[in-house]
């Protein structure tokens, strides 16, 4: 589905990844790891077109994607969850879903009926503001407002990261429920070291801005572990 090739992203003259090589398959949750600042968030925004300055080739199901702008990738079918969920303040919950939306292949403005179920408080919660809904609950929303798009591939970045304990696990059903009941292909950064065990098809560990291993989610061992994330 997705196929990045000789991927090098830099911030001005800040060289940050650094030829990373990687093939991410229709269906799969695929687990990105690695300590804080290695480049894992980069790597996200250089799939997105997302102020990074990117080198390399990024083919979308067959299409050379790296040139375009990040609306026109949104179109095709990528959206994001972004790390600390970015909810428009201002806006109620109700519009931040329909932002997600315009990113619609079809330009339709209708909110697809699974995202209801997925998340029925946000329809009992549809004229609240958007950024006074609890942690959990905005990432309910920033999860929504990426479904509204229709997509084919999600790239959540750190879904869990500031929800309290008690919801973290809500969201991680969430999130597998998406893969594994609607077939959604998921890019997932994740720190939780367990949930990435359980929810993970293939996993890798980025390290100084390169790919320094991947496998599929059972050789994802304790030695990995502590060599790349230090657990
Ligand atoms: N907008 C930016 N301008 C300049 N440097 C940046 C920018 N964003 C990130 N960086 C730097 O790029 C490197 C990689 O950051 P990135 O956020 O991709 O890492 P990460 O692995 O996602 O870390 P974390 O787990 O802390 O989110 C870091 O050294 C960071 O300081």
């Amino acid at each position: 589905m997705l196929d990045v090739k000789n991927l090098h992203a830099y911030y001005d003259s800040s060289h940050i990844l650094h030829g990373i090589d990687l093939q991410i398959r229709q269906g799969e949750i695929f687990c990105l790891l690695g300590r804080n600042g290695v480049g894992k968030t980069t790597f996200l925004k250089s799939l997105l077109g997302l102020k990074v300055r990117t080198e390399g080739t990024v083919q979308f199901e067959g299409r050379e994607i790296a040139d375009l702008d990040t609306y026109e990738r949104a179109r095709l079918g990528i959206a994001y969850v972004p790390q600390g969920r970015e909810i428009v303040p201002g806006l109620s919950v109700l519009e931040n879903i329909r932002l997600g939306c315009f990113a619609r292949r079809d330009r339709k403005v209708t909110i697809p009926d699974h995202i209801w179920s997925m998340f029925p408080f946000l329809r009992e919660h549809l004229n609240r503001r958007g950024t006074n809904l609890s942690g959990g609950q905005q990432q309910q929303l920033a999860i929504a407002r990426a479904l509204a798009s229709e997509p084919s591939v999600v790239l959540m970045d750190e879904p869990t990261e500031g929800i309290q304990p008690n919801v973290v696990q809500e969201i991680e059903r969430t999130i597998v429920r998406l893969n594994r009941e609607f077939g959604l292909t998921i890019i997932l950064v994740e720190q939780k070291v367990q949930f990435a065990r359980t929810s993970c098809h293939r996993f890798a560990f980025i390290e100084k801005g390169q790919i320094a291993a991947a496998g599929a989610a059972a050789d994802l061992s304790d030695a990995l572990l502590h060599r790349y994330m230090a657990v």
